[in-house]
């Protein structure tokens, strides 16, 4: 397993190591020891989410608030996606920079965004099969989000912009500055 820290500290990417022979291949998606020891923190998962979309569909930017707030290690299944991180942790010295990479059935990558960031991912493949493990549950009411096209994220999706599909919710979420207001 190759784990790279991104330009963001604490979200690092994850290369798994496949082992290949005559049948297929084989890897170990997730390893909770070797996983901390790479990440260098106790992150324990207790929820793991799965979600299919078609070309085009866009969920996010998302996250939980408060003490619900959710550490993220995500990965495709099937097709391929341009995932985005961004940084809203107080204080941080990178504070509304973002991450965006690639995450296919092909390269297997896997993205480890902690506690902190808003989270979302576009399907760039005609369909694909997304998997996500969550280190906090799920709870409604803590609900947040930043919307995907805010021009003071400067995020490249990679579509045009007629092709996105977002949701009813997520149509409905604030600009950053609405939210975040002081950046220290
Ligand atoms: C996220 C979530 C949703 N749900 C329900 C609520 C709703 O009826 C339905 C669909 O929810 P949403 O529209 O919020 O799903 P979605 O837009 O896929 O939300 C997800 O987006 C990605 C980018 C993330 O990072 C996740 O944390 C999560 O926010 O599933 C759960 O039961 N548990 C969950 O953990």
């Amino acid at each position: 397993m190759k784990v790279t820290e991104t330009k963001l500290a604490g979200c690092f990417i994850i290369a798994p190591s496949k082992f290949e022979d005559s049948r297929g291949y084989f890897f170990e998606s997730f390893n909770e020891a070797k996983f901390q020891e790479a990440i260098g923190a106790n992150t324990h998962f207790v929820q793991d989410n799965q979600s299919f979309s078609r070309r085009g569909v866009l969920r996010g930017l998302h996250a939980q608030a408060g003490e619900h707030a959710q550490a993220k290690l995500v990965r495709v299944l099937q097709g391929e996606v341009l995932d985005v991180a961004v940084d809203v942790r107080p204080g941080s010295e990178t504070f509304g920079q973002h991450v965006a990479i690639q995450l296919s059935d092909r390269n297997m990558l896997q993205l480890y965004i902690p506690r902190g960031f808003l989270h979302g991912f576009v399907v760039l493949s005609k369909t694909a099969e997304f998997f996500y493990k969550c280190d906090n549950y799920y709870h409604k009411a803590s609900e947040a989000g930043i919307r995907f096209d805010d021009p003071a994220l400067r995020i490249d999706w990679l579509l045009p912009s007629a092709d996105i599909i977002i949701s009813e919710k997520d149509n409905e979420l604030p600009l950053f500055s609405e939210v975040y207001t002081d950046k220290a």
